[in-house]
């Protein structure tokens, strides 16, 4: 099977379930930019702990993309649960489990998630593969080297 031809002016993706029992990744609702990836999993986090939990799939990504594990907002909102490294990154070359890097960031509460709950969501783009040429100097700009709050208004300076 081809993992670059379109179905319905979609990239097809070949999905292989290392774990039997979860589902493909799913998006929610038409125009969704994000498919929810589940625990394969129970986990508890205790309040500030991390966890790398598993999803039970693997995929193969055509050359060109990559796929993005970003956290979900209601997760987020409600329960303080976010990724350590929003958004991870899977490489179109990976062929080993995607999995989740959670934390509970909240300072009281544990959270529990049960095998197939909703923990992420997989955002797959095209991407560009760059070649880096060394400069001994760099074509100017309006905002040259200015960055990190250089523009100002950031509330801790308040
Ligand atoms: O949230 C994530 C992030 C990454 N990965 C997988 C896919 C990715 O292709 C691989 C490597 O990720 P990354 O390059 O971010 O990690 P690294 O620490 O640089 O590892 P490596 O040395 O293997 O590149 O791990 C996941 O399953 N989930
Ligand atoms: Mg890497």
């Amino acid at each position: 099977m081809s993992t670059t031809s379109p179905e319905g002016g979609r990239v097809g993706i070949a999905v292989r379930r290392l774990d039997p029992g979860v589902p493909l990744p799913e998006y929610a609702h038409p125009g969704d930019a994000g498919a929810d990836l589940c625990t394969s999993i129970d986990v508890v986090l205790e309040p500030g702990e991390r966890a790398t939990v598993p999803t039970g799939l693997a995929i193969a990504l055509p050359d060109g993309y990559a796929a993005f594990v970003h956290p979900r907002s209601g997760l987020a909102a409600r329960c303080g649960v976010t990724l350590v490294n929003a958004p991870g990154t899977v490489d179109a070359g990976y062929r080993g489990e995607i999995k989740v890097t959670l934390i509970n960031t909240d300072k009281d509460t544990p959270v529990k998630f049960t095998r197939g709950d909703r923990i992420a969501q997989l955002v797959v783009q095209r991407v560009e593969r760059a070649v880096f040429t060394e400069a001994g100097e760099l074509p100017g700009s309006v905002r040259g080297e200015g960055g990190f709050g250089s523009t100002g208004g950031h509330a801790a300076q308040r």
